[in-house]
């Protein structure tokens, strides 16, 4: 039983100590070419951790991308989501021990900060189970007030292709199912660019002809991406964000416009610098990928799909003796 406070309000009971779960999250891409801060692709490069629930303190343990990178205690992103989702709902948070094996490359358009934020609000989800009810709108709530932006964490939490979008009772989304013909490809640079830094370079007013031609372009690529591949080339353009960021990432930029010279509908990859090419057909995609591989800066090619199942949370049951 909890006891009622000094105010004379029963403090929810907290997560009981040595509860575990598990946490796998896709990579994501955003924007898609128009679609800037809207539209989002779930990727199937994931991130999974392990976390628990311990007497005090926060532990965070990296294996993979981020190791020897990311901060190691409570400051960490995935630390400090989790740690958010508790403040929101009133818990005291246990200790955590967090112990993650990451694959999404870090500031490279691969949505990992989004990927990392969802990772620590499903796992407060997960250890608040019997708790606190966390639904799925809270998760993309709680996500969203960290992240600044929905277009990575919907499709990171919903998989498949999202539109995302806020209102006054928050953000919202709608999930929908890309057409099998469409293939990707991502090219993935050594370089990294930061989201900040590519946000500070948007202007705050563009042009009503611009606007225009980016809504007739994203709603063109909802159809295209669900219904009509053929016509991915003509809906991916875009003038709201990628050339006012081209002077910050020119081979990024360089490439866009070789693989849209070629006929491939290739577009900067959340805020970049790796490219997107969503191809019509498998051999349209392997023809994308010579053509990256002749560029001549190093550029990984990597053929990926959809991911359409999205980021879940599941109970570890206890190795403890009963
Ligand atoms: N798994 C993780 N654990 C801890 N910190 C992370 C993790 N993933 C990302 N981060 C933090 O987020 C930063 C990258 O975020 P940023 O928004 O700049 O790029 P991105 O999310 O990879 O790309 P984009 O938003 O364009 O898709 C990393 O440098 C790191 O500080
Ligand atoms: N919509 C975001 C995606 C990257 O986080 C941007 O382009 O800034």
């Amino acid at each position: 039983m909890t006891a009622a406070d000094a105010t004379g309000v029963t403090p929810p009971a907290g997560v009981p100590v040595g509860r575990r779960v598990h946490v796998r999250v896709p990579a994501t891409s955003a924007n898609l070419g128009p679609g800037f801060d809207t539209l989002g692709l779930a990727l199937n490069v994931h991130d999974e951790l392990e976390v628990e629930a311990t007497e005090s303190g926060v532990r965070v343990d990296v294996t993979g991308v981020g190791a020897g990178e990311v901060p190691t205690d409570e400051t960490n992103l995935v630390a400090r989501a989790l740690l958010h989702v508790f403040d929101r709902v009133g818990v005291v948070p246990p200790g955590i021990a967090i112990t993650a094996t990451n694959s999404i490359p870090h500031g490279r358009g691969m949505g990992s900060s989004g990927a990392a934020i969802v990772e620590g609000v499903l796992a407060a989800k997960g250890l608040l189970e019997g708790v606190v009810d966390v639904s799925d709108e809270d998760v993309l709530r709680y996500a969203t007030e960290l992240e600044g932006h929905p277009d990575n964490v919907a499709p990171a939490i919903f998989g498949g292709l999202t539109i995302a979008w806020v209102d006054e009772t928050g953000p919202r989304h709608k999930q929908l199912a890309v057409h099998r013909g469409v293939s990707l490809l991502v090219a993935v640079p050594e370089a990294t660019m930061s989201t900040t830094l590519a946000r500070s370079l948007q202007p705050t007013e563009v042009p009503h002809a611009d606007a225009v031609f980016n809504l007739s372009r994203s709603a063109l690529l909802v159809a295209a991406l669900t219904q009509s591949p053929e016509l991915l080339l003509d809906a991916t353009e875009d003038r709201l964000h990628q050339i006012y960021r081209a002077s910050a990432m020119p081979e990024t930029s360089a490439l866009v416009a070789a693989l849209r010279a070629a006929g491939h509908a290739a577009v900067v990859s959340g805020a970049g610098p790796s490219v997107l090419v969503l191809a019509s057909d498998p051999a349209a995609r392997l023809e994308a990928a010579r053509i990256v591989e002749d560029r001549p800066e190093a550029w990984h090619a990597r053929l990926l799909a959809v991911d359409i199942r999205g980021g879940t949370v599941e109970p570890v049951p206890s190795t403890a003796a009963a």
